[in-house]
């Protein structure tokens, strides 16, 4: 966290005055991992985004010149429902770029291309949420894609809603109140329903207490119960009884662990994504497939605003319910004293420069200690760390 740094990184030369590596500046050579083979041949007739059209269906085969068994990369993506796809606009030409732009929606007004999904700009890369349909060997199916033929693919990643979507930031927003300014409700809770392809018609959001009871949602009592549950399946875990870290405030898991009240497989549930059936709408958390050999927990997102709260992504169970234990934070007078001085802020002295007190400060520490920054080498190193 740069709570004091005075400037962003140079751009040019190292401490030495030798040229900088590529990446550290930024300059990054891509290689494709895989040239789409998209429904759509030219860029006219090319849906805007994804959400416009769920049936356009493309397939991404990993080259052999990325990785040698491109399967292997693709290992364990069949378990989520929708990727990120991360591209370059190649038909447009890197010039092609201006500062304001006229997006079809504004009708012919200008606004700032960042403020935009405008194909034209500086760097050429799109950013387009895909619903996966299916893993095979080196290559994965997609549909809802807005991209053509041809179209180079520079990365793929797991789409997460609990990382991706604004609702889900609730343990930071909510309960260590870090947005001591920022955008109004309103605009913070757009719903990302919109963004995913496949999920029928988005409600407007009013208020938070519109919201419908998911496991993200449900008040702190409803989940407390829940929460000793998990807390109980955490405590079996070894290691978690041997976790502390010298800084104070006690935090306590805000995940909760769905029951579960349905059984699908993946494929049921793709299906169930793609088409609407009835029966998931019993489910509003967690799902638990039961294959032959192991259990394994799919948790189905529900943020939607829909009334009949259908989820809309798909996780692998360990990106909810990750065997890391959170920690719990003390800080010293030590670091509190620290605190203080720096957010009294005189002239002479060092103050925050990205914080607005000493009390987000302590939260955002808070927040990413409790979290278990370590690597996994350093935790299986030391069984608890102490800062100061
Ligand atoms: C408005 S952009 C949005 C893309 C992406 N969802 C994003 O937000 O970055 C989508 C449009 O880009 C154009 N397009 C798609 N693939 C392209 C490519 N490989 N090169 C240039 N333009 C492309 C098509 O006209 C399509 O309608």
């Amino acid at each position: 966290m740069r709570g004091l740094e005075k400037q962003g990184p140079s751009a040019t030369a190292a401490p030495c005055g030798c040229a900088q590596p590529a990446l550290e500046t930024g300059n990054l050579l891509t290689e494709p991992i895989g040239y789409l083979e998209s429904c759509f041949s030219a860029k006219i007739g090319t849906p805007r985004q994804p959400s416009i059209c769920s049936q356009s269906r493309a397939c991404l085969k990993i080259r052999k010149s990325i990785f040698n068994n491109p399967e292997h990369s693709l290992m364990g993506l069949e378990q989520f429902s929708h990727v990120w796809i991360l591209f370059v606009f190649h038909k447009n030409g890197h010039l092609n770029y201006k500062a304001k732009v006229q997006p079809p929606r504004l009708n012919g007004a200008k606004t700032g291309v960042f403020s935009t999904r405008s194909p034209h700009r500086p760097n050429a890369i799109g950013l387009t949420l895909a619903k996966l349909e299916k893993v095979e060997g080196g290559a994965v199916y997609l549909s809802g894609i807005d991209m053509i033929h041809g179209t180079p693919v520079l990365d793929i990643k797991p789409y997460i809603a609990d990382y991706d979507s604004p609702q889900n930031l609730e343990p930071q927003t909510k309960h260590h109140k870090l947005r001591a300014a920022g955008p109004s409700d309103a605009t913070a809770n757009s719903c990302d329903q919109q963004l995913l392809s496949g999920c029928e018609k988005a409600q407007p959001c009013h208020s938070t207490k519109e919201k419908p009871k998911c496991r993200e949602h449900r008040t702190s009592d409803e989940n407390s119960q829940k929460f000793r549950d998990t807390s109980e399946i955490q405590h079996t875990l070894p290691e978690d009884r041997e976790r502390a870290v010298d800084l104070a405030l006690e935090s306590s898991r805000e995940e909760t662990m769905d029951e579960p009240e349905d059984q699908l497989g993946p494929q049921e549930l793709k299906s169930f994504l793609e088409e609407g059936t009835d029966r998931p709408r019993k489910v509003e958390g967690a799902l638990v497939l039961r294959g032959s050999s192991a259990e394994t927990r799919w948790d189905a997102s529900c943020h939607a605003r829909t009334a009949d709260r259908v989820p809309c992504s798909v996780v692998p169970s360990w990106v909810k319910e990750a065997p890391v234990a959170t920690l719990q934070v003390r800080f010293t007078p030590h670091a509190e004293m620290d605190l203080r001085k720096l957010s009294s802020g005189g002239a002479s002295q060092t103050s925050f420069k990205y914080f607005h007190s000493a009390e987000e400060a302590k939260c955002a520490i808070e927040a990413m200690l409790s979290a278990d920054p370590r690597s996994v080498y350093r935790r299986k190193l030391c069984k608890t760390f102490a800062m100061s």
